[in-house]
């Protein structure tokens, strides 16, 4: 058993300027902190001032990061206090930044490495952690081939699992004791990071085929049987990989995708408040995704399950769901079509009298032949809904539900601060970015935030209070309800999602239909006399308590 590190190196014991007289006796720390001993108040006040004296982000990102390994009560002190504005910096777009940054910036890294070239090391870089099998709620791995929008990032990519765990607990209240990021060091296809001096990875093109799925197996194994009750999600991973591991492995881990599972569902919320706008039925959409990557795909699944619910034939829901990726229009003649696009492609026959630019069947195309009544953006491509194209949209259907949900800001399809005066205020949007309100004609639109840290965090604390053995597809439609559930989008200009501000507030009612929906379908293994109060007691609160020797 690894020895503890001395308290003040300890970000989880370490409470700096708030060690009492008493306890700088007790732990060795006589003459090494200033006189004063402050209240967490005090100390969250000061560092709040510190960051607001930043001017970027990056920087912003840099502060937290160092806070983060100096003292976590006082780094989640400050976030959960300025929700809104720390979630932007921690997480999503910034962190985007910081891991283009990493290896340059490197200082430190609480995560676990895991390398492809060294694969008798995994058992001992987690045992080295020194806990126990019942130590482990929550793992996130990333191989970080998918960073966002921004694509292959290697091993900077570790900080996706740092920024999606600091997610976990800020919103949902998931003990940052019992969580373990990870990086998985396949290589990369990053020649730029491949030929920096500063690159901190393995130094080879990404290993792929057999050994590849090796390794995710030994990686699965090992951390399943160390800490049986951790819900492992993955993040960020290729296409082609996500699904594969997903589907593959569903039924035998308590695993989950964020990216297929969580934007899936954050998505079906969105789309459940903008029907109550157009009184309409899921069986009723036509679904244009525009980028049909592993998010995109993730969402089209998940929208025609629900089309098959309100009755339709898996045919027929087929049939409302069009593709658009870079070679426009998905059509079953396309040669080399990957499993998750040609589930969806359409009939070239049908197409055939459609509109061709160099022969392809563009976007613009197929807005103007399909009137989508659901367009959402997984493309990656800034502007790819440029003006011709929303204005197209609005033109076929009186209230379109319109998402562009790329991340981060430089990838967005469209900004709402366009799209609403280019639909004359008729389009229903959420973002995947924070977005601020957008003015027009008198009215102030707000911009739900459509990005799966909304839905994921309370989706895991439901798993984890229930202790559910898998995370089902019943799982992923009771969090999106329940997301759903906590607004009113009829009113002109109102969000489709709840505030970012009330994220607690909306994961603990998240995590609760989760823990329901698992206790139904069986899959709980955890009973609790009080549901409600279960989630409220495993909520970890940013405060000083206990000894902290
Ligand atoms: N809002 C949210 O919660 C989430 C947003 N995303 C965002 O969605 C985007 C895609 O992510 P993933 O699906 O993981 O990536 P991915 O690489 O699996 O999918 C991207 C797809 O877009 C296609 N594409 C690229 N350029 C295009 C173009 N010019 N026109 C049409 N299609 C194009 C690619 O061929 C690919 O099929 C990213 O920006 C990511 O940040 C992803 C997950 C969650
Ligand atoms: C939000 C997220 O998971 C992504 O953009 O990949
Ligand atoms: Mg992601």
């Amino acid at each position: 058993m690894p020895q503890r590190p001395p308290v003040s190196t300890d970000p989880l014991r370490n409470r700096g300027t708030a060690f009492t007289v008493e306890e700088r006796a007790n732990l060795g720390l006589v003459g090494r902190l200033p006189s004063a001993v402050e209240t967490l108040d005090q100390q969250a006040e000061r560092c709040y001032r510190q960051i607001s004296s930043y001017s970027t982000d990056l920087q912003k990102y840099t502060y937290l990061d160092q806070l983060h390994d100096r003292n976590e009560v006082l780094y989640y002190k400050v976030i959960v206090d300025h929700l809104a504005e720390m979630l932007p910096i921690v997480y999503d777009p910034t962190i985007g930044d910081a891991i283009k940054q990493w290896s340059n910036d490197y200082r430190d890294s609480r995560a676990v490495y895991l390398s492809i070239d060294r694969p008798d090391d995994v058992r001992e870089s987690f045992t080295g952690l020194g806990l126990g099998p019942d130590d482990v709620d929550l793992i996130v791995v990333s191989d970080a081939q998918e960073i966002l929008g921004i694509g292959d990032w290697g091993v900077n990519g570790t900080d996706i699992s740092i920024g999606k765990l600091a997610v976990y607990t800020a919103a949902a209240g998931i003990d940052p004791s019992r969580v373990v990021a990870v990086n998985l060091d396949v290589g990369t296809d990053n020649e730029m990071l491949l030929n920096s001096p500063e690159y901190l990875g393995n130094r080879h093109a990404r290993i792929t085929g057999q050994r590849y799925d090796d390794f995710i197996d030994l990686y699965l194994r090992t951390a399943s049987e160390l800490f049986p009750n951790a819900l492992l999600h993955f993040e960020d991973f290729g296409p082609s990989n996500a699904r594969r591991i997903l589907e593959d492995n569903r039924d035998s881990y308590r695993i989950f995708n964020d990216d297929m599972q969580g934007t899936g569902a954050i998505v079906m919320s969105a789309v459940f408040s903008g029907l109550k706008v157009t009184k309409q039925t899921f069986a009723e959409q036509r679904l244009l995704v525009f980028g049909a990557g592993t998010a995109g795909t993730g969402m089209a699944d998940q929208i025609s399950a629900a089309m098959i619910r309100d009755g339709l034939t898996a045919e027929e829901a087929k049939a409302r769901v069009w593709l658009v990726d870079v070679n426009g229009l998905v059509t079953d003649d396309m040669a080399d079509l990957p499993n998750y696009q040609a589930a969806y492609a359409r009939p070239a026959a049908e197409v055939a009298d459609w509109a061709r630019t160099d022969g392809v069947i563009d976007l613009l195309t197929v807005v103007t032949e399909v009137k989508p009544t659901v367009l959402i953006g997984t493309s990656t491509m800034h502007n790819g809904f440029p003006q011709a194209v929303v204005e197209a949209l609005a033109a076929g259907v009186e209230r379109p539900i319109l998402l562009p949900l790329s991340n981060p800001t430089e990838r967005i399809e469209v900004m709402p601060a366009d799209a609403v005066p280019w639909t004359d205020g008729r389009a229903l949007i959420a973002t995947g970015i924070p977005v601020d309100p957008v003015n027009y004609n008198g009215v102030d639109f707000h911009i739900g935030q459509a990005n799966n840290a909304l839905l994921y965090p309370g989706l895991g604390l439901g798993t984890i209070v229930s202790g559910a053995a898998r995370v089902t597809d019943g799982m992923l439609l009771a969090a999106a309800k329940a997301v759903a559930d906590q607004v009113d989008p009829t009113g002109l200009g109102a969000s489709l999602l709840p505030d970012v501000d009330n994220l607690r507030a909306s994961s603990a009612t998240v995590a609760l239909a989760v823990a329901k929906q698992a206790i139904e379908e069986g899959v709980a293994t955890k009973s609790h006399d009080n549901l409600v109060q279960a989630v409220e007691d495993a909520m970890w609160q940013p405060i000083y308590s206990g000894n902290p020797e």
